[in-house]
């Protein structure tokens, strides 16, 4: 039987003294640069005046093609440029910068900087396929926040798009359970994970992906958070625990969808916890178990076990 969902923290409200700023009036600037074209632009050339300024010729280009993505807690708006276009390794002179691939940089940016650049990207990247309307064959075009696009022809309204995944860590009450699929770096491995199907609730894809990827039946969910994951196309990823009985812990994976799904026992996720980047090592040697990063959402799933399994060895 499926049961218990953790009641959702309240929203943090936070007041900045200088400015008087608060987390409704950034919500409702943010709000009102999305429907006003004209505060819109006024905020991007204020936000992007320096960086265009190194840009050269190629600025106003990026310009336009920029999206809003959010706004900082002194109500300044922050847009991601797309700078495709460009030459890279100029571009990477004038701003002292480096190009990352966007996984890779997961591993490297702190605190708020990962989900805005898992934003803009995957809001850039939503632009880019949605050049035509499928109902018209026709052009649409964007409004200046880049949270719509429109088909002038029939006026369909098209928003930006996340797929549902549940993610969920599987716990017999000692051990909890991880797998890879062959498409991981060696020796990664996270939470179960797959996409909810057409009218599905999220607890019967939870049950679904366990029983087809690993042959366990679940008996209880807990709901942890969520988090918007940019791969493969924008996924909205909700995250769980769930347990099964020490009875029922027999594993019989599906090798087509994964390479290996284990138990771990608490030592051994506190080891793979402590991996900070992809180790290096030579492909003789037996790879180091390690789990995503930080800001990936299986890794705190993987860590609230781990803090969970502790508090109860205490108690014992
Ligand atoms: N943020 C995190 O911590 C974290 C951790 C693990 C996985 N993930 C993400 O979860 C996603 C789903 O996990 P999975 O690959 O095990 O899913 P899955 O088990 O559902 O298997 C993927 C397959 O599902 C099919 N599919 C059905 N609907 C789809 C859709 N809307 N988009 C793409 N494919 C669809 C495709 O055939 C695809 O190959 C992955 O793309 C991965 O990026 C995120
Ligand atoms: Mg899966």
């Amino acid at each position: 039987m499926l049961k218990c969902l953790r009641v959702l923290p309240a929203p943090v409200t936070r007041s900045c003294y200088r400015c008087g700023s608060s987390y409704v009036a950034r919500m409702r600037f943010i709000n009102h640069l999305k429907e006003d074209p004209g505060a819109c632009l006024k905020a991007l050339d204020s936000d992007v005046e320096g960086i265009l300024n190194r840009l050269g010729e190629g600025g106003s280009l990026v310009k336009e093609e920029s999206v809003l993505i959010t706004c900082t807690e002194q109500n300044r708006a922050l847009f991601c440029l797309d700078v495709g276009q460009l030459d890279q390794g100029a571009l990477e002179e004038a701003c002292g910068a480096a190009f990352v691939d966007l996984r890779k940089a997961f591993f490297i940016l702190r605190g708020e900087e990962a989900p805005l650049v898992a934003r803009g990207q995957a809001l850039l990247r939503w632009h880019q396929g949605n050049g035509f309307c499928s109902a018209s064959g026709q052009p649409t075009t964007r409004n200046q926040a880049g949270s719509q696009r429109v088909c002038q022809s029939n006026g369909l309204i098209y928003y930006p798009k996340m797929s549902p995944v549940i993610i969920t860590l599987v716990s017999d009450g000692r051990r909890c359970l991880l797998a890879r699929q062959t498409s991981f770096p060696r020796g990664m491995y996270s939470a179960l994970a797959g996409f909810c199907d057409m009218g599905e609730t999220l607890e019967e894809t939870l049950r679904r992906e366990v029983a087809e990827e690993v042959g366990l039946e679940v008996d209880s969910v807990l709901y942890s958070g969520s988090q918007h994951w940019p791969f493969p196309q924008s996924s909205f990823m909700v995250a769980c625990h769930a347990t099964v009985g020490p009875d029922n812990a027999q594993l019989e994976v599906d090798h087509a969808e994964l390479e290996d799904a284990r138990w771990f026992t608490l030592e051994e996720i506190r080891a793979a916890l402590k991996v900070r980047t992809p180790p290096r090592e030579l492909r003789d040697q037996p790879p180091t178990v390690w789990v995503p990063p930080a800001y990936a959402i299986a890794h705190r799933l993987i860590g609230e076990w781990a803090e969970d399994q502790e508090r109860r060895g205490e108690g014992r």
